[in-house]
């Protein structure tokens, strides 16, 4: 996948480095952008090996508009552990926005539901977004949202993309992971339009580098880009709150080995 092998570039070529408030210390640069096809191969980082297993988790437990880590952990999946509280809670986060955005009226508002619909019934419609970045709620939050705000565009032949805009990106570990669940949601609402997946482009705020994570990109720059996977939805799914886990079929995925690296929290 050249595409983010050259944000590790561009990162590393023109980055300011910059104190941060995990307090390890990154190199960044403010405003990129990264487009990915859709249509004949899915973007699953081929120069170390991804756990796929944790993503298709994690959007699943989005769309469920679950907020407590027990069903994450209950699937061996442990990405959000070091932000919960000791009942497993994270706040009103990305799960809650979704599904349950709340209105001063006492109102709420399913952001997934109106953005399907609103595909379904005016696919030219410019007001395709789903926003998890709520100001009233960010102090209700263990982590204010990273992918912040997502837009949806439909092509004249049928095609669907997915524009997001992801205002703090940790470019080693969280971007790779970002990029497949976004690619794998841009496939699930296409399949329940009746739309096929087009492209997926990811805009960025600050991205960055943590210091402690150099060698590792250094090692990833060293390997050699392998053709991309395919990745399979169950075509029975009509509706996107009934997708299961086994209903995500990847075929064709040979990346080199895993590369470790610690999170910064
Ligand atoms: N500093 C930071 N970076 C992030 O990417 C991030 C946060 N914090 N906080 C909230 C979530 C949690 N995310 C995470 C957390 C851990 C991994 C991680 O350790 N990935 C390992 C494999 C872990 C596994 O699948 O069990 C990797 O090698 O990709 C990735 C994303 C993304 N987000
Ligand atoms: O999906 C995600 C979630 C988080 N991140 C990264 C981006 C930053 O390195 C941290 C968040 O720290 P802030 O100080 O709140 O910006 O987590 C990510 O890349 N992807």
């Amino acid at each position: 996948m050249k595409q983010y092998l050259d944000l590790l570039k561009l990162v590393l070529e023109n980055g300011d480095e910059r104190k941060d408030r995990t307090g390890v210390g990154t190199i960044g640069v403010f405003g990129a952008q990264a487009r990915f096809d859709l249509r004949e191969s899915f973007p699953l980082l081929t120069t170390k090996k991804l756990h796929l297993r944790s993503i298709i988790y994690e959007l699943l437990w989005f769309l469920k508009g679950d907020t407590n880590i027990k069903y994450l952990n209950d699937n061996r999946v442990t990405i959000w552990d070091e932000w919960a509280d000791k009942n497993g809670d994270l706040g009103r986060i990305y799960g809650a926005q979704w599904t349950d955005w709340r209105t001063p009226d006492g109102g709420s508002i399913n952001q997934i539901k109106n953005l399907i619909d609103g595909i379904k019934k005016d696919p030219f419609g410019r007001r395709h977004i789903v926003s998890a970045w709520n100001p009233g709620e960010i102090k209700k939050m263990a982590l204010p949202p990273c992918h912040a705000l997502f837009q949806f565009y439909v092509s004249p032949d049928g095609g669907l993309s997915c524009q997001l805009y992801q205002r703090s990106a940790d470019l080693f570990l969280g971007v790779p992971f970002n990029i497949a669940s976004y690619a794998m949601l841009t496939m699930m609402v296409a399949q329940v339009c009746g739309l096929k997946p087009k492209e997926f482009v990811h805009t960025f705020g600050d991205l960055h580098i943590y210091k402690n994570h150099l060698e590792q990109v250094k090692l990833q720059l060293s390997r050699e880009p392998r053709s991309l996977p395919l990745m399979k939805l169950n075509p029975e799914r009509k509706n996107i709150e009934d997708f299961v886990f086994e209903d995500f079929v990847l075929e064709g995925y040979d990346p080199h080995p895993t590369i470790k690296a610690p999170i910064a929290v």
